[in-house]
């Protein structure tokens, strides 16, 4: 288990540039597989959930040729599929949610697609009947294996548009389901369809391979059939959960900091959402500046009622920016309601924001009262340990506003998603320190 140390209560400034987007860039890598052409993915995060995807695209038979710094150039056009029903496969695909989208195209292209339970946070219950649900009403047959808890689809005879309407906006689930449908025979419609700025630019990508998606960036897209798709080169939108995450941190230590091209037009209620707990933000070019404030006081509703703030399917607010959000309020001036609807064990962590002495009422496992110190009050330095990315995150941004020296464990879970997060933060101000273990 890694080791950060951090000592907290210094103001911070300076400028960071946001990496490229970790969810988007576990779909386009798994795009890869829809075409033995070249294809070129620029901006592509050096973090642990990438870099454990391109290990295994690299098994499975993709050239991989590494061209610039996060630029990297893929083959898929010789694949070894028998690597899919492999020990390996089950031990490397099971250490990453992202691996369960390389089934959609291997499905369209080979007429199969393997898969081990995914891992990724331990946040509640995530299931795949949504991907599977697709699969099999665009004519592939599906088969499980409980005892190795293995997932499988099979469509020798190719896949067939259809209708079908998504039990629910599924992030990774739309994506699969986009990725099998490009080349099925016929049209498809697919109703429900979660479209984050991660699919948007996966939909994109796959027009620019020859793809032929409508309704791109809306809740119903209709995809019209292609034999086979050629080679792109593609471009990783900023992480805007990092953007969000950079924010919260410079209103927690009252910093000035100038996060760089957030490609604004991609990042909904964001910004909206963190001015609603008071804090300023300017928009210089593409650039977000945010002074340094003393105050930040959370806005009412125009009745005078608490704030709430949830999360909900885009365009509404991402459920991975929540606990940050949460961690922010315990140094506002005013009062909020947390909810995080979609996952059932992500607020458990404010135990450790409690023990550092936030005043927070877990109302229950999906809503918490949050009341806001206004400074008055510092948060005391503990050591903890990050039970899952954005719990993570979010306690090294309390660690960093707290008095004194705190400790957090298990940072492998933060360098999931952050791209060397400790020299980053160095290079503003923050005193942080791996400690090798
Ligand atoms: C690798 C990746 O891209 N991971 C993201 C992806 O995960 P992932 O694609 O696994 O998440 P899903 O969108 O499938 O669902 C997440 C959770 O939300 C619930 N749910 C989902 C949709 C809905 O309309 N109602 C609802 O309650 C699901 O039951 C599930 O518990 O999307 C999640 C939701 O934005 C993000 O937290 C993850 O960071
Ligand atoms: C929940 C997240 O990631 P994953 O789906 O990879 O577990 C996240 O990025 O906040």
């Amino acid at each position: 288990m890694g080791t950060f140390q951090i000592e907290g209560g210094h103001k911070l400034k300076g400028e960071i540039r946001p990496q490229g987007a970790k969810n988007e860039a576990l779909q386009i890598l798994c795009a890869v597989l829809a075409t033995p052409e070249e294809v070129i993915i620029e901006n592509i995060p050096d973090i642990r959930d990438v870099n454990k995807l391109i290990t295994i695209l690299g098994n499975l038979g993709v050239k991989i040729q590494k061209i610039g710094k996060g630029k990297f150039a893929f083959r898929a056009d010789d694949l070894h599929l028998e690597y899919l029903e492999s020990e390996l496969f089950k031990q490397e695909g099971s250490s990453l949610r992202g691996s369960i989208m390389i089934v959609g195209p291997l499905l369209a292209r080979f007429g199969k697609g393997y898969i081990p339970r995914p891992g990724g946070d331990k946040i509640g219950r995530r299931r795949l009947d949504t991907h599977f649900e697709g699969f099999i009403k665009l004519g592939a047959k599906f088969r499980y294996n409980k005892e190795e808890r293995f997932y499988g689809v099979e469509a020798p005879k190719g896949l067939t548009g259809t209708d079908m309407l998504l039990d629910q906006a599924s992030v990774t689930g739309t994506a699969n389901i986009v990725l099998a449908a490009v080349m099925a025979k016929g049209t498809t419609t697919i109703y429900n369809a979660a479209c984050e700025p991660y699919l948007q630019q996966l939909c994109k990508m796959l027009n620019s391979m020859g793809a032929k998606i409508k309704g791109v960036g809306s809740n119903l897209l209709t995809i019209e059939g292609v034999k086979s798709l050629g080679g792109c080169t593609h471009r990783i939108l900023p992480d805007m959960i990092e953007i969000g995450s950079w924010i919260g941190l410079a209103a927690m230590t009252r910093s000035e900091i100038t996060i760089k091209d957030v490609s604004w037009e991609n990042l909904g209620l964001i910004p909206q959402t963190f001015r609603k707990l008071g804090i300023k933000l300017e928009k210089k070019g593409d650039d977000i500046y945010i002074p340094s404030q003393d105050s930040y006081e959370i806005q009412g509703y125009i009745d005078g009622s608490t704030l709430t703030v949830a999360d909900a399917p885009w365009p509404g607010f991402t459920p991975d920016l929540l606990s940050i959000v949460l961690t922010v309020c315990t140094q506002a001036k005013g009062n909020v309601l947390i909810h995080q609807k979609m996952f059932e064990s992500r607020l458990f962590f404010v135990d450790k924001l409690i023990d550092m002495g936030a005043r927070i009422i877990l109302c229950d496992p999906h809503r918490a009262t949050v009341m806001g110190h206004d400074f008055q009050s510092s948060l005391k330095a503990t050591t903890m340990v990050s039970p899952d990315i954005r719990a993570g995150i979010s306690l090294l941004i309390a660690a960093l506003s707290a008095k004194g020296i705190s400790t957090i464990h298990n940072i492998e879970q933060i360098d999931r998603g952050y791209e060397n997060i400790d020299e980053r933060l160095r290079s503003i101000g923050a005193k942080i320190t791996r400690l090798d273990n």
